[in-house]
């Protein structure tokens, strides 16, 4: 039975659920559960602390895990990145007050608190910078004020809680993070459970950014439309009872539905129309 570990709380703990669910996977339905099997599938989920979850798979007693990006490169756990989630996205940063420390060369003799000192350390490293890492649990913001550190390095969203304490992001971002699929690093070929996962979470995604539109178009026109809606692979072209005029269906990334539409229409198609796709496999 395939073992998938799954964040039991915080930001992650819901989309991952969500997502898994719509995969056609069994959820817990009391957030209280740590184990659920779901024998449909042959899979097991433990539902562990998201900052745990790369040492689990790490230490390869779990195949699979969802967890940030940020927690599976601080862990320095001995997993690898299987897949993006598309979901859970932040960037992680520098800040401190304004007129102390706007660059990260700056940071060097000072005390920088977070909850990542792996990926701050690490990053320190890089860039030749020697600091003191503060490791606190959470509420970093505060550090700055409560006078335990110069500098923060945490999780930025929409920037409010950084700015609600009076600090201000500088340098480059340290990392863009986003939920992840992990893997043991070092397993080697990926098991065929894991494959099924992989593919159904590819659906997902893929259901989420695409629609499927479908016009009419003259057969004359056919050609520069299918070069506004080429497809993935390739559009559908069927004809029409009314000879002169096709039809044609393709797949459009969500976000550029309005201006193909837009497009198609200024060509000369009419009757167009988008569905929403419920789940795929390419
Ligand atoms: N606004 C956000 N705040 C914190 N973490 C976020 C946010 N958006 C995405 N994440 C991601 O969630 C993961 C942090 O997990 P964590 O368990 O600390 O969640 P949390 O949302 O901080 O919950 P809590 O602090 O309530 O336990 C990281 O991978 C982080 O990048
Ligand atoms: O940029 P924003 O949209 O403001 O979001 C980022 C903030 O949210 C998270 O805190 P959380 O609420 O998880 O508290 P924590 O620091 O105790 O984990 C994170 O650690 C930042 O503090
Ligand atoms: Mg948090």
């Amino acid at each position: 039975m395939l073992r998938i570990a799954l964040p039991n709380k915080g930001s992650l703990s819901e989309p991952a659920a969500a997502m898994l669910r719509e995969s056609g996977y069994h959820q817990r339905r009391d957030s209280r559960e740590l184990v659920l099997v779901d024998p449909d599938n042959d899979v097991e989920f433990f539902y562990l602390r998201p900052r745990d979850i790369a040492e689990y798979v790490g230490s390869g007693t779990i195949d699979a895990g969802i967890t940030g990006r940020d927690l599976l490169l601080d862990s320095g756990a001995e997993a690898v990145e299987h897949m993006s989630l598309g979901f859970g996205g932040s960037t992680f940063r520098f800040a401190a007050r304004r007129d102390t420390v706007s660059d990260v060369a700056g940071i060097a003799g000072r005390r920088v608190a977070t909850s990542y000192p792996g990926l701050v350390r690490s990053y320190l490293t890089e860039h030749g910078v020697q600091a003191t890492v503060v490791r606190l649990d959470g509420a970093v913001e505060s550090a700055v004020q409560l006078g335990v550190a110069d500098v923060v390095a945490d999780v930025v969203e929409t920037g409010s809680t950084l700015r609600a304490a009076g600090l201000e992001i500088f340098g480059e971002p340290i990392l863009r993070s986003e939920a992840v699929l992990i893997r043991p690093a070092g397993r080697g070929e990926v098991e065929a459970a894991v494959e099924v996962l992989t593919r159904r979470l590819q659906g997902v995604l893929v259901a989420q950014r695409y629609v499927l539109l479908d016009y009419d178009v003259p057969n004359t026109l056919v050609e520069r439309a299918v070069e506004l809606t080429p497809g993935l692979e390739s559009a559908t072209v069927s004809p029409l009872h009314n000879s002169q005029w096709s039809a044609v269906r393709a797949m459009v990334p969500q976000h550029q539905t309005n201006q193909v539409m837009d497009a198609l229409y200024d060509l000369g198609a009419r009757a167009i129309l988008v569905t929403p796709i419920h789940a795929c496999r390419l």
